[in-house]
């Protein structure tokens, strides 16, 4: 099973806060969004949000897969209602995630991405899927997704933002 999704991060006072949503089934888990490239997700929501016909939308399907970035963007949108035009994409960050999905008994493969927002100012949406969102510093952020190997990715995130800033000294 794969799936994709982006962590999502804010600076506020150099303070870089990770966004994190709060499932509304299962055990309430929290994770960035992401998401598993389904075919009903597929089929409904290029329809419904981008104006495309069903024969364009079922030719994509049917050509292959959907470009695990451009679900990773899509799943942004539908779970925390931000656009591809809200993030500012590190396109030199990506990182896969293997784990075993209990709930679906799968092996599930995760590509991460990682997108500052655009404007602090943007407004996080919640779907039905979530019930609850958080900007968390990273030690929180970490003790709330509660998977050694989302920590790890996440401790990864703040270390390349930390190169890319040392990088690119303030004047
Ligand atoms: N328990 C449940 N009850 C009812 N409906 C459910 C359900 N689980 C899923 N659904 C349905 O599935 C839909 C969403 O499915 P998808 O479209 O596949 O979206 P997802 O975000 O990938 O799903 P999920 O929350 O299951 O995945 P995650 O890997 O975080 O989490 C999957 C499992 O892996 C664990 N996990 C998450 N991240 C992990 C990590 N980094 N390492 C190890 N385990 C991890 C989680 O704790 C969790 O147990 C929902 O709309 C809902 O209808």
């Amino acid at each position: 099973m794969q799936a994709a999704g982006i962590i999502v991060y804010k600076e506020i006072e150099q303070k870089v806060l990770i966004l994190l949503l709060q499932t509304s089934y299962g055990e309430h888990h929290w994770t960035p969004p992401k998401g598993t490239r389904s075919f009903p997700k597929m089929i409904l929501s290029p329809i419904l949000r981008h104006n495309m016909s069903y024969q364009q939308v079922v030719s994509g399907f049917v050509d292959g897969n959907e470009e695990p970035l451009t679900a990773a963007y899509r799943e942004t949108e539908e779970e925390a209602g931000l656009r591809r035009s809200d993030l500012v994409l590190h396109e030199d960050f990506k990182k896969t995630l293997n784990y075993f999905d209990p709930s679906k008994q799968k092996n599930k493969c995760v590509i991460y991405w990682l997108a500052k927002v655009a404007s602090n100012e943007v407004t996080v949406k919640l779907s039905s899927e979530h019930r609850d969102f958080k900007w968390l510093e990273l030690p929180e952020a970490c003790a709330l997704a509660g998977h050694s190997d989302m920590a790890e990715l996440f401790q990864s995130a703040a270390d390349f933002l930390k190169r890319k800033h040392e990088s690119f000294p303030a004047k």
